[in-house]
C-alpha cells in the first residue's frame, strides 16, 4: 500500500497548450492517503479517466509529478507501478478457466500453489463464483465476466493500490449492491488504498471514506460524504450530491443580511461577497409556510417518492424543490418559503465563502 501524492500536476491533450481551458486536467496537488478508499465522482468528460489513466501510468501527464510513497513514478510503466486495475468492461482470458483468470496474477508473481488456492477460494467467494470456478470464461455472461475482472482486481494483497474505472456498469442492479458492499468489506480487511471512478453518486457514496468531486478538469472538493452534503464547498457539488440537488437562489449580500427578491433572509455571521452571490439551500432545510414571511413560492407539483415527498414550487419563475416527510400534511394555502436554521450556504462566484471571521 501507499501514500499517492499528486504535485502540480495538469493534462492537456493538445501540443501546446495556451489557456486553461486547454486543460482537460486542471492543476492539482494533493495527496491520497495510504489505506483510504476514494471515489472520483463527476459527470462525462469532467477528467475522472484522465486523472486515473495518469495516477496508473496508462498517460504521462504534460505537467507536474505523481509520487508513490516519495518516489517519482511520472514516466514509470504501469507494469513497474504494482497496481491493480479494474475496468469498466471485462478483460478476461476467455480460453482459461474462471479459477486460471483469477489466479494469474499470483502465478505471475510466483506465488506458491497452496497461497494461491487459498485467495482465489477467498476472492470467489466475494464474487459468488464458487461453482463456476473450473467452467471456462467462454460463453459466460458480461455481468459474470465483470466479476472475473474484480476478482483478479482483488485477488493479490500486495498492491500499492487499487484503481477501479466505473467498474460496475454492466453489472445488474441487485449484483451491483453486493459488490458494492464486498469492495467495502475487502478495504476494511486489507486496507488497500482504494481509487474508485464513478459518475454515480449513489455509488460514490457508499464506497468511499471520502469522495473527490471533479467538475470541468477540476478537483471542487474533497471531502466525507456528509461534508459534501452539509457544506458543497461550490454550487456544482451541491447539484451533483442529493437528490434533488441543491436550491441556488440569486441573492444581494450586505453583511449579515440576504436579499432574495423584495424578501430579506437573515443570515449566520457577515459575509463579504463579491461577484455572483447565490444562496444554496438543500430541500430538506427548506420549509413550506403559508404566513407573510418568507420567500414567495407556488406549488406546482408534488411528487410521493416512498420514504418521503418532493414538493416543486415555483419561486420567481424558477424552480425550487423541497422535501417534506411522508406523513406531512402540505397545505393548499402554501404561499412562502423559508429556510431552516443552519441550512444556507453562500456562494460567490460559485464558491462557497464562510462569515467574516469564521473557520472554513
Ligand atoms: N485521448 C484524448 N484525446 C483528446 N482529448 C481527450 C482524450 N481523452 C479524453 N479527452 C478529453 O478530455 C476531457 C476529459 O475526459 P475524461 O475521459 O478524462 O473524462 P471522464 O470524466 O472520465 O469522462 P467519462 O465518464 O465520459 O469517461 C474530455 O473533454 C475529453 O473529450
Amino acid at each position: 500500500m501507499a501514500k499517492i501524492t499528486l504535485d502540480n500536476l495538469a493534462h492537456s491533450y493538445l501540443p501546446n497548450p495556451q489557456q486553461e481551458s486547454d486543460f482537460a486536467l486542471k492543476e492539482l496537488n494533493h495527496d491520497w492517503v495510504d489505506g483510504e478508499a476514494y471515489a472520483l465522482l463527476g459527470s462525462s468528460g469532467c477528467g475522472k479517466s484522465t486523472l486515473l489513466n495518469i495516477i496508473s501510468g496508462l498517460l504521462i501527464p504534460s505537467q507536474g509529478r505523481v509520487l508513490f510513497d516519495g518516489k517519482d513514478v511520472t514516466t514509470a510503466p504501469t507494469a513497474d507501478r504494482n497496481i491493480a486495475q479494474v475496468f469498466q468492461f471485462p478483460v478476461v482470458y476467455d480460453t482459461m478457466s474462471v479459477r486460471e483468470n483469477l489466479a494469474f496474477p499470483l502465478k505471475n508473481r510466483k506465488m506458491d500453489t497452496a497461497e494461491i488456492k487459498r485467495r482465489v477460494q477467498k476472492v470467489a467467494a466475494m464474487i459468488d463464483m464458487e461453482a463456476q470456478l473450473d467452467h471456462k470464461a467462454r460463453g459466460l455472461t458480461a455481468d459474470a465476466k465483470q466479476k472475473i475482472s474484480l476478482g483478479r482486481g482483488m485477488v493479490r494483497e500486495d498492491v500499492n493500490a487499487l484503481l477501479f474505472d466505473e467498474p460496475l456498469t454492466v453489472i445488474d442492479p441487485h449484483m451491483k449492491w453486493e459488490l458494492r458492499t464486498q469492495l467495502k468489506k475487502l478495504h476494511h480487511d486489507f486496507g488497500h488504498t482504494m481509487i474508485y471512478v464513478t459518475h454515480d453518486q449513489t455509488e460514490a457514496l457508499t464506497f468511499a471514506d471520502k469522495v473527490v468531486v471533479m467538475y470541468d478538469g477540476r478537483v471542487v472538493q474533497i471531502g466525507t460524504p456528509q461534508e459534501l452534503f452539509e457544506r458543497p464547498a461550490h454550487t456544482f457539488v451541491g447539484y451533483f450530491i442529493g437528490s434533488p440537488g441543491m436550491n441556488l437562489f440569486d441573492a444581494q449580500i450586505d453583511g449579515n443580511v440576504a436579499r432574495v427578491g423584495d424578501a430579506t433572509v437573515q443570515l449566520d455571521g457577515s459575509y463579504a461577497a463579491t461577484g455572483k452571490t447565490q444562496l444554496g439551500v438543500r430541500p430538506e432545510f427548506i420549509r413550506l409556510s403559508s404566513g407573510s414571511d418568507g420567500i414567495p413560492a407556488t406549488i406546482r407539483r408534488i411528487e410521493d417518492v416512498g420514504r418521503h415527498k418532493i414538493v416543486r414550487l415555483d419561486v420567481g419563475g424558477k424552480e425550487i424543490s423541497a422535501v417534506a416527510a411522508e406523513g406531512e400534511n402540505i397545505a393548499a394555502d402554501t404561499n412562502r418559503i423559508t429556510f431552516a436554521p443552519g441550512g444556507i450556504n453562500v456562494y460567490a462566484d460559485d464558491w462557497r465563502i464562510t462569515p467574516q471571521g469564521a473557520a472554513a
